[in-house]
């Protein structure tokens, strides 16, 4: 089943470029750019890979990008992600990059953009596909610092599809972003969400009404509320789902109860994705694997989510 679901043709709409940095080139990086880890090595921090909910793995998620520096370095992290997008059929792909994460540090928006395009440049070349980058501001931070990094984007428009929202979702409703969003839109971008993944219905709401996206990321937490249910079979609003990542950071206690089957069964568009492989232990074809092996998916329903991202496209 693994080599079928391998070869399928699937797009992924939900990953995390920060968050596919393998722990080999996060070392790699750390000493082409001579900084000092706390770790001894890369068995020692794949060992620190064990999390109990979204900050914990956040924490991690935000030391380890300070290893990115450079334009090469970007370029690198994309290349390498494109790569295994090639080994698993993956035909089209819309990441997440989160420049905050990276002018925070003092590292130039634009070297940061530089290396990510160039990157899916020669992924569009050489291997043949295609993507859309999504800049993702973080919720954890003000609503102004998200214009500021907007206004940063906008002289490089058209390197972006959509505007995004991740990072701590509990105490950081969409509401906080509703004027950052509406800026956005009005200068032509679509906007996405991250909403509930660990926060509850209510900011789904939010996000959709409020900040009027066209893709909510995660939002596993909608079979809490029927009505917010009925909403999104009747519109047939994608979900960008990640198992892996849903059972890594204990949303579910382990993937037999993971609920994307019986949303699928239900007619809710659901997708199937990575966000941070190289925390949560796979990419897309293990994402898919293991809901084969812990739910007993079948090759129809197989088909029907691969299909389902293939639609929810953005571009
Ligand atoms: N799963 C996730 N939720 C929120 N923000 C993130 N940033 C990277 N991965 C994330
Ligand atoms: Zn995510």
């Amino acid at each position: 089943m693994y080599d079928w679901l391998n070869a399928l043709p699937k797009a992924e709409l939900h990953l995390h470029l920060e968050g596919s940095l393998e722990p080999e080139l996060l070392f790699a990086l750390a000493e082409r750019n001579k900084i000092a880890l706390p770790w001894t090595d890369v068995e020692a921090l794949r060992g620190a890979y064990a999390f109990n909910n979204l900050q914990e793995f956040l924490d991690l998620y935000y030391q380890g990008a300070d290893v990115l520096r450079t334009e090469q370095d970007f370029y690198d992290l994309a290349w390498a992600y494109l790569q295994r997008c090639k080994a698993q059929n993956v035909i089209h792909t819309e990441p997440f990059f989160d420049p905050q994460t990276h002018t925070d540090r003092g590292i130039p928006f634009e070297v940061v953009l530089n290396g990510i395009n160039q990157a899916l440049k020669d992924g569009r070349d050489q291997l043949g596909i295609s993507s859309g980058l999504i800049l993702s501001f973080l919720r954890h931070l003000s609503e102004d610092e998200a214009h500021k990094t907007l206004d940063q984007a906008l002289p490089f428009r058209d390197a972006f599809i959509a505007v995004g929202l991740d990072s701590s979702e509990m105490g950081h409703p969409p509401s906080k972003f509703q004027r950052v969003f509406d800026r956005a839109r009005d200068e032509g971008f679509v906007a996405v969400a991250h909403a509930g993944e660990e926060g509850p219905p209510e900011y789904i709401w939010e996000a959709l009404d409020l900040l009027k996206i066209k893709r909510i990321d995660h939002g596993v937490r909608a079979i809490e509320d029927e009505r917010l249910m009925q909403r999104i079979i009747e519109e047939q609003i994608p979900l960008t789902v990640c198992p892996l990542s849903n059972t890594k950071l204990c949303v579910f206690d382990h993937m037999s109860q993971h609920n994307i089957l019986d949303m699928l069964e239900r007619g809710v568009k659901v997708t199937v994705n990575s966000d941070d492989p190289a925390y949560f232990g796979g990419y897309v074809t293990e994402n898919f694997h293991a809901l084969h092996t812990h739910l007993g998916m079948t090759q129809d329903q197989a088909r029907r989510l691969a299909q389902n991202s293939l639609d929810a496209r953005l571009v």
